[in-house]
């Protein structure tokens, strides 16, 4: 069979063929579909075109007959999938019925020396045809069906027919051609075992059983962080949004929309913990479902291959092709089991392009470079700054792309959507909605916090760990203590295997370097890092006493900051932590524990600000306060004047004392902050255990009390006048219901003064 593509690659030895008529069918269909469809069609683009020169693109040859040249978008937009093959091909060779189709519609639109025949009769043969490839590619139900094979032979038959009446040639001419095509159909029957086309209806008939298991076993089940509890990747999926990058001000679109981009490759960014290793490990389980046919969006591929940059250890695609299909390349050599399956539907997703490395960089290109066939397309993901990276790598290549960007999370109903799959998950049977719940009374400020996938994970766990810490969160502030013990274990799970001894002092070093550079940040003023900030950094943390070369700094720091990829590709990535109350909270642990680890220098040396700037710190200082009062009260009395001070100088409020020390009641003497001939105000509930404390160390003019009765009457309003002393107490009462008596409340201020 001329032009069939036999084997290039080194000879299997030849198998003993053993074949059962199902895969008979199969390959009847495939050879059918990509060599006799594509052949017959070729013959009659040579007719279409026999005034193309032979140097000719088939791009240039439209653009003559258009009579101007396409704009890039314009030919991007025209000829989608088939542009590269379209622009570069001089020959029909490398056409396949997809492309061909394409081609045969633009040119009948075009036109051919002024002189126009209706093309609609052979259009519809032609569509008949790139039909049935489709339907025998797509869906191996029809790729068994032997019927499809009989329409197939019916339909390129009428196509040479209808080809002989639209070109007029002479009837002799079209039954010879009639004649050629029936005695390559016998052929096909007679099947052989040494040309591609076996491979393809090989891998067409068992490839993707033979690796559903492979993905089925590696990808079924996500293993959360901390406690490692495991639950159904797809029964906690939340479908995310994305952004178009490429159009301005940008569209939303589903994450299936995705493929509906017009170029081959698609590129997936989102920052670290937006999603987007699980969104393509979801696409790879929806592929292989066993209980479904696959979604539509995933309908057009035969086969999928998924491959990880972090990959060190697979030098080719070949070597990938052989991981994914172990048994047919002992068999049929992994070198023609690739070159089979690129004559198939095929998508190659590349996952965590920032994460490449010299050998994963290897496959990449030649991913890109292979897949330039209009029947392949790639998806990649990566985070924002290594765009800038793989923009050139696919400019280099002439491949065009359309970039995405995944939306977080900032509705509240999408953020309960989400949480409640994971309770509902982790919870069996005992779904109780606390999760959610919890989630759900936070105030607006704290929910800011969650907004991508990996914080609302965090939050189920800190949840599942800490929930008391939880409902006691009334500022962003507050969330920090809980998140730094949530850091710590993130941190101790990426180290693992990489340090052989207690992890405890090195994560607190490199907390400390972290600190240490979050506060000089916070003291000028800084939330973005640069670059060079963020190199600063890493080599801190890298010098940590415990640290070894197995420690990657920038792993680390991954846990802790976010990155964000510059508009302009000449310039460098940029860093921030995931909120500014987390900046807040690395440097309020540094002074803590340089405080704690008893250096003797005085506070303001430890903060490296003036006076005047101290009111950058001011949150710093309350969660030393804070984290003083519960890890080493001693330290905090001992420093107390000194804090004392930099807290006036920093203009903390009352509400953000009252907070503080509601949330640590060791904390009571900020009371002393309240200061003389002033009065202490108490709006909530738990506020009044904090005024308590408060009052035993200060004494201020008056104690206020604005709140409603029912709140009061759970809180220690006893204690509270007794604590009072000789201040004035004045209490202002709210209730719905105007006539409910509120005697009891009187009864502490009888006798109080
Ligand atoms: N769409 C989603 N549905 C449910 N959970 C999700 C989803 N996306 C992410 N998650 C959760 O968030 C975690 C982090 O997500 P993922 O690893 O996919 O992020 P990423 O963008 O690939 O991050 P990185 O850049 O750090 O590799 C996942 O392990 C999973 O628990």
């Amino acid at each position: 069979m001329a032009g069939t593509g036999t084997i290039a690659g080194p000879a299997p030895v030849a198998p003993a063929i053993t074949m059962d008529d199902r895969c008979i069918r199969i390959y009847c269909n495939i050879v059918g579909n990509l060599d006799l469809s594509p052949r017959v069609m070729r013959s009659m683009l040579d007719k279409e075109c026999d005034d193309k020169r032979s140097n000719e693109t088939y791009r240039q040859l439209m653009e003559r007959r258009l009579g101007r040249a396409y704009g890039n978008g314009e030919w991007k937009k025209l000829a989608s999938f088939s542009a590269n093959v379209l622009e570069t091909s001089t020959d029909s060779t490398k056409l396949d019925v997809t492309p061909l189709f394409l081609l045969f519609t633009k040119l009948f639109g075009l036109g051919k020396g002024g002189a126009f025949k209706d093309p609609t009769a052979l259009l519809a043969k032609l569509g008949a045809v790139k039909k049935l490839r489709n339907d025998v590619m797509h869906d191996l139900d029809n790729a068994v069906d032997a019927q499809k094979f009989t329409e197939l032979t019916a339909a390129l038959e009428e196509l040479v027919r209808e080809a002989g009446r639209f070109y007029a040639l002479p009837q002799a001419d079209v039954d010879a051609e009639v004649q050629n095509l029936n005695n390559d159909i016998d052929k096909v029957r007679r099947m052989d075992s040494q040309i591609i086309y076996y491979w393809c209806a090989r891998l067409a008939s068992s490839g993707k059983r033979a690796i559903r298991l492979l993905w089925k076993a590696k990808f079924e089940h996500e293993k959360l962080s901390l406690n490692h509890e495991t639950v159904q990747r797809q029964e906690v999926f939340h479908a995310l949004d994305m952004n178009v990058r490429e159009t301005d001000g940008g569209k939303t679109v589903s994450y299936t929309e995705i493929f509906e981009a017009r170029e081959k490759v698609m590129v997936v960014t989102g920052v670290a913990g937006a999603g987007k290793t699980t969104l393509v490990k979801n696409i790879v389980l929806q592929f292989f479902n066993p209980q479904q046919t696959a979604p539509g969006y995933l309908r057009p591929f035969n086969q999928l291959i998924f491959f990880e940059c972090r990959d060190r250890t697979t030098p080719t695609l070949s070597d990938v092709i052989q991981q994914h299909y172990e048994e047919l390349c002992i068999e049929l050599l992994k070198e023609n089991v690739l070159m089979a399956l690129l004559r198939l539907d095929v998508l190659f997703i590349i996952d965590g392009f920032d994460e490449v490395n010299e050998n994963s960089r290897k496959v990449v290109l030649e991913i890109i470079m292979k897949t330039w066939r209009s029947n392949c397309r790639v998806l990649i993901t990566t985070r924002p700054h290594a765009v800038k990276e793989l923009a050139p790598l696919l400019r280099l290549n002439d491949v065009s792309s359309t970039q995405y960007e995944i939306l977080p999370l900032t509705k509240l109903a999408d953020q309960l959507a989400f949480l409640r799959r994971y309770e509902a998950a982790l919870g069996g049977d005992t779904l109780t909605g606390e999760v959610s719940k919890s989630f759900e009374s936070l105030s607006e400020d704290v929910r800011s916090l969650f907004t991508e996938p990996i914080n609302l994970v965090h939050f189920c766990e800190m949840h599942k760990h800490f929930p008391k810490e939880i409902s006691s969160w009334k500022m962003p502030g507050d969330v920090a203590p809980v998140k730094l013990r949530l850091y710590k274990e993130l941190i101790q799970t990426k180290l693992a295997g990489s340090i052989n001894e207690d992890s405890d002092i090195l994560i607190k070093d490199m907390f400390n370097a972290v600190g240490a550079a979050a506060l000089e940040l916070l003291n000028d003023d800084v939330l973005i890092l640069m670059e060079a900030d963020h190199l600063v950094i890493k080599e801190k943390i890298q010098k940590t006493p415990k640290s070894n070369d197995e420690v990657d700094p920038a792993a680390v720091l991954s846990v802790m900051l976010k990155e964000h990829k510059p508009l302009c590709s000449n310039r460098s990535s940029s860093y921030e932590f995931k909120h500014k109350s987390e900046q807040e909270m690395f440097a309020g642990n540094y002074i803590v524990q340089r405080i704690i680890g008893g250096y003797a220098d005085s506070l303001y040396s430890i903060l490296g600000v003036p006076k005047e700037g101290m009111s950058r710190l001011r949150e710093v200082l309350l969660y030393v306060v804070a984290a003083l009062s519960r890890d080493s009260p001693r330290h905090l009395t001992r420093r107390w004047p000194q804090l004392k001070e930099a807290l006036c100088y920093a203009g903390v409020t009352r509400n953000a004392v009252m907070a503080c020390v509601a949330s640590c009641p060791n904390a009571g003497m900020l009371g002393d902050l309240v200061g003389d001939g002033s009065s202490l105000h108490v709006r909530e509930d738990r506020h009044v255990d904090a005024a308590v404390a408060m009052l035993s160390l200060s004494k201020p003019d008056a104690v206020e009390v604005y709140m409603e009765a029912a709140a009061l009457r759970g809180a220690p309003w006893g204690a509270l006048v007794a604590a009072a002393g000789g201040a004035g107490v004045w209490l202002t009462l709210s209730s719905p219901d105007a006539y409910e008596p509120h005697d009891d409340l009187l009864l502490p201020l009888h006798d109080s003064g």
